[in-house]
């Protein structure tokens, strides 16, 4: 019979990457979303078009799917059956679904279903499924989180591919242009029964040196290039990549960070040179449109202690190496502004009122004290 999957956010990673992963590989795919056109228009085509875009363009149409409210009971009733949930909703969505997928649990115990089901978010962040774990539990009761410790897996994962929203170019919203890499690496230790045989799901039982591989050099580089370009005027990414000083300074960071990954996990370094020549060539993809303003987007996220740019500081710090170009990357996010991004008004106003030190301490969790944080003060004044 037919694997069954809830996949919850319907945006550009769950059409554009999780989704068609799962739907291509004979899942029937159920996506939740709370934007309700969106939902209309995928249950009543139940298919939709992604467009591969790079050296070989293609059009790839995703069959087998629907489309369910989240906030609905049906969603409650697809869980209690379905085989896997996966996520693409943002990091700071997932607490907001928690509770119906405990929902969805209990139904499933209650029913009587004891096979096995695999939850997987695809977020960028680090054990985004663990996470969700904690918030689902916090709706279960013991007896429930003993049978959800049984039977249901929270697998971490790492999600790579660039999926920008595009105008579709032929008036279909359902539309979404992707890139031709894809990367999705999920934890094979955390699974309940067996594990899904998923086209383009890799498998590892190092989970976190992809996590920090992919969020500490693609994410870092990327975000640097968001608010370095901002700041020189630029409105795309490859707009940003292309100007030879970020160029350098973007490649600069990631080596930065690389090399606290190279001590860390032991990554060869010539291989992982060649990792970021090869990001670097993605962020210049002519097929893409990719904003700075999307990138760059929710300022104070990116700037806390486990993201992007303070935990590759951070790790510098602790194998004593060079981290100039990640403190220059710092002090551009902290000049960030965007007032249709409500984290980069807020980010703004705090800046305006307690100055980049206290900023620091409040948001990134730097000592006022420390030669960092002195450091970015330094270049954020010259900047
Ligand atoms: N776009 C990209 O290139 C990549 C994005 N990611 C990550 O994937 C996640 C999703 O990103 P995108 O697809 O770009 O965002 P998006 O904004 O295109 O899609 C998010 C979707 O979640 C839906 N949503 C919001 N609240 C919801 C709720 N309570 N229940 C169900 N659906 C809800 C939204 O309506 C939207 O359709 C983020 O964590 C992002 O960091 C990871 C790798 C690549
Ligand atoms: O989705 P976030 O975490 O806001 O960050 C945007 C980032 O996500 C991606 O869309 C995919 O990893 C990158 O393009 C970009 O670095």
């Amino acid at each position: 019979m037919m694997k069954k999957a809830v996949h919850f956010g319907a945006g550009n990673i769950g059409r554009g990457f999780i989704g068609k992963l799962l739907a291509d590989s004979d899942v029937a795919v159920t996506f939740a979303d709370v934007n309700g056109p969106l939902i209309d228009q995928l249950s009543h085509e139940q298919k939709y078009n992604v467009r591969v875009v790079g050296k070989d363009s293609k059009i790839d149409v995703v069959k087998h799917i629907t489309a369910v409210n989240s906030m609905s009971k049906d969603v409650v009733d697809q869980i209690a059956n379905t085989d896997m949930v996966t996520t693409a909703v943002g990091a700071n969505v997932l607490d907001k679904i928690a509770r119906t997928i405990a929902e969805g649990l209990v139904k499933r115990f209650e029913q009587g279903n004891e096979s096995p089901l695999n939850i997987i978010a695809c977020e960028n962040m680090v054990r985004g499924s663990t996470h969700l774990k904690a918030e689902v539990y916090a709706h279960l009761n013991e007896e429930q989180q003993t049978k959800a410790d049984e039977y249901v897996g929270f697998v971490d994962s790492a999600v790579d591919r660039i999926v920008p929203p595009m105008d579709a170019a032929n008036d279909d919203p359902l539309e979404v242009t992707v890139e031709s890499f894809s990367e999705w690496i999920v934890d094979d230790q955390q699974f309940k029964g067996e594990i899904p045989s998923i086209v383009g799901m890799e498998r590892t039982s190092n989970l976190m040196a992809y996590v920090e591989r992919k969020l500490f050099t693609l994410n870092t580089g990327h975000c640097i290039t968001a608010y370095l370009g901002c700041m020189a005027g630029y409105r795309t990414i490859r707009e940003a990549i292309g100007d030879p000083i970020i160029r350098m300074d973007v490649t600069e960071a990631m080596k930065e960070s690389g090399e606290v990954l190279i001590q860390r996990y032991g990554f060869d370094r010539e291989l992982h040179y060649a990792y970021i020549e090869k990001i670097i060539e993605r962020f210049s993809n002519p097929f893409l449109v990719d904003e700075v303003a999307r990138v760059g987007r929710e300022p104070i996220r990116k700037l806390g202690r486990n993201d992007r740019l303070i935990r590759p500081l951070l790790g510098t710090i602790e194998y004593g190496t060079a981290n100039d170009a990640l403190l220059k990357g710092i002090a551009a996010a902290l000049k960030y502004e965007n007032a249709t991004d409500p984290q980069a008004v807020e980010l703004q106003a705090y800046l305006q009122e307690y100055g980049v030190m206290k900023t620091l301490t409040h948001y990134c969790g730097l000592e006022a004290t420390s030669k960092e944080a002195q450091s970015i003060e330094s270049i954020f004044s010259q900047l």
